[in-house]
């Protein structure tokens, strides 16, 4: 069964207000989602694999913990999950980055795949697919099957804003995946746009539209 992740902070619902505010233009909005981003990897990264290590103090040998170095690969759903790397990066600046290629078609509302390169090794890897958007779910349960196809074993989930209905979704379909959120919100409207939201995502980083 997944677990899902609503992280609360208030460092990250402040920032989340300002990200929501329509107001807010496209520089604002990059950098807020980044730091945000930043947030939510401290999050996501809670329970990693740690290793006993000797370290040399000033004042004597101490026995610390690091991580174990488990490898590690951010995986943004494009566009708009390309706003999220850097300040992922920010706290695993090792890991490394592979690229999912979807659109959601503006009448059906299904994930139309366009592009995907992902390093070689990628089922050895722990990945943390990053979306700051998950409406009715389609493009993230979509990316995990792409990942899964590739062989990839171990999957998180890290979005800003969540539907209800997109958490059920991913859930379903990958009940071994866990869902990270920040905010998990009332309800899609009949155009598949998360209420209240943010608007679409994409145009708000790219300034397109
Ligand atoms: O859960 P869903 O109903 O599938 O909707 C969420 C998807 O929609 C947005 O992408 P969009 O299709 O707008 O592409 P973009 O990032 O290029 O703007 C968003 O970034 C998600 O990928
Ligand atoms: O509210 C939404 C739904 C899908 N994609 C977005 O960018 N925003
Ligand atoms: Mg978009």
């Amino acid at each position: 069964m997944s677990k899902v992740t609503e992280v609360s902070h208030p460092l990250i619902l402040h920032k989340l207000a300002y990200i929501r505010n329509k107001e807010t233009g496209a520089k604002d909005f990059r950098q807020l989602v980044e730091e945000v981003s930043m947030l939510m990897a401290y999050e996501v990264t809670r329970d990693l694999p740690m290793e006993e290590v000797d370290v040399q103090t000033p004042i004597c040998t101490t026995k610390c913990k690091m991580l174990a170095g488990k490898k590690m690969a951010i995986v943004p759903i494009l566009r708009a999950g390309l706003g999220m790397v850097d300040g992922m990066l920010s706290l695993i600046p090792a890991a490394k980055v592979g690229h999912i290629g979807l659109y959601r078609d503006e009448e059906t509302l299904q994930p139309v795949e366009y592009f995907c390169k992902l390093p070689q090794d990628i089922a050895e890897r722990e990945v943390i697919v990053v979306d700051p958007m998950l409406a009715t779910g389609g493009s993230s349960a979509d990316a995990i099957t792409l990942l899964k196809k590739r062989g990839a074993k171990n999957i998180r989930l890290v979005c800003l804003i969540a539907a209800p209905e997109g958490i059920k979704c991913v859930t379903d379909k990958h009940p071994d995946v866990d869902v990270y959120v920040a905010s998990i919100d009332e309800k899609l409207n009949e155009n598949g746009y998360i209420v209240p939201g943010l608007g679409d995502a994409g145009d708000r980083l790219f300034g397109t539209k």
